[in-house]
């Protein structure tokens, strides 16, 4: 496999990147963060610029920390038990480790889809309107459906379920299932949305939508996503960073990571030879 060939060849329906803007404000920052698992060290001392309005994508062989450092972002790592957190991680300069912070507030913010689609056992509707409601985001049932049409609009699914909000969610196959998650994420207004794998459970033409829809998205948010598939970084991201075993190795621009690396290591992994 040839890294010019990741970088320049697009599947057919998949989005393309966008030229990078110059001077694109840092929306997360990480500062020597550190994750234990127990007494494991998993990871190591990440310094790590995220842009706002970007798609960043984090790509390395498996268990080389890429989901834990996603969870950092919105402090999912609290829920694990035996994990613990050092460094700094700021949000537009605020540290999200502080001890005043509310974390409901924080997740709010900082959105999650994960791997597998998962949608609540409820209808379509009051998948989306989940969060608007426990957040008291409107006021009343005409502002509630407001949210749940833009948000279904925005994540692209608007058209295919306007006539059937009352159907359960888990009813739609798992490119719908997982654009109705990224709708439910939406909904509460965040300003980054972070995506563990998110087309890892589905289709190719099910995969594409989601691309051009992660390309649509970072008009209005900042996304990062963890990725196994290097032609899906290579397609709808901006940034690119590159672990292995738990170190951030090495980040940049997305072309010149699959095209000129300055890392062996991530040489090695972009054409193959190991990962
Ligand atoms: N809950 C946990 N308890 C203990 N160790 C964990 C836990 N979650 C992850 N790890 C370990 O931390 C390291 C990083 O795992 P992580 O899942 O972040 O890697 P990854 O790069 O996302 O992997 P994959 O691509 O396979 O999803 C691995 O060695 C993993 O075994």
């Amino acid at each position: 496999m040839s890294m010019v060939t990741l970088a320049t060849a697009p599947a057919a329906g998949a989005a393309t990147a966008m030229p990078l803007k110059g001077n694109t404000p840092v929306k997360i920052s990480a500062r020597d963060a550190n994750v234990y698992y127990g007494d494991k060290h998993a990871l190591k001392h990440v310094e790590l610029d995220i842009r706002r309005n970007e798609v960043t994508a984090l790509i390395g062989p498996s268990g080389c920390g890429k989901s834990t450092f996603l969870r950092c972002l919105n402090r999912m790592n609290d829920v694990i038990e035996n994990c613990r957190v050092t460094g700094t991680i700021t949000l537009d300069g605020e540290d999200i480790y502080a001890r005043e912070l509310d974390v409901v507030v924080l997740r709010a913010r900082v959105g999650m889809v994960f791997q597998k689609p998962n949608p609540f056992p409820k209808t379509i509707f009051d998948n989306v309107a989940y969060g608007p409601r426990i957040h008291g985001m409107a006021t009343n049932r005409r502002e509630l459906e407001e949210v749940v049409q833009t948000s279904l609009e925005r994540a692209g699914l608007w058209k295919e379920v306007k006539d059937r909000l009352k159907d359960a969610g888990t009813g739609l196959s798992g490119g719908q299932q997982q654009r109705l998650c990224i709708a439910r994420a939406i909904a509460v207004s965040p300003e980054v949305i972070l995506m563990d794998e998110p087309c890892s459970a589905l289709d190719p033409i099910a995969t594409a939508r989601i691309e051009e829809l992660i390309d649509e998205l970072r008009q209005n948010y900042t996304i990062v996503i963890v990725t196994h598939s290097m032609q899906q970084a290579a397609r709808v991201s901006q940034r690119t960073a590159f672990f292995h075993l738990g170190e951030l190795v090495e980040t940049g621009d997305t072309p010149q990571i699959f095209t000129s690396p300055k890392d062996q290591r991530t040489q090695g992994y972009i054409t193959g030879r190991f990962g």
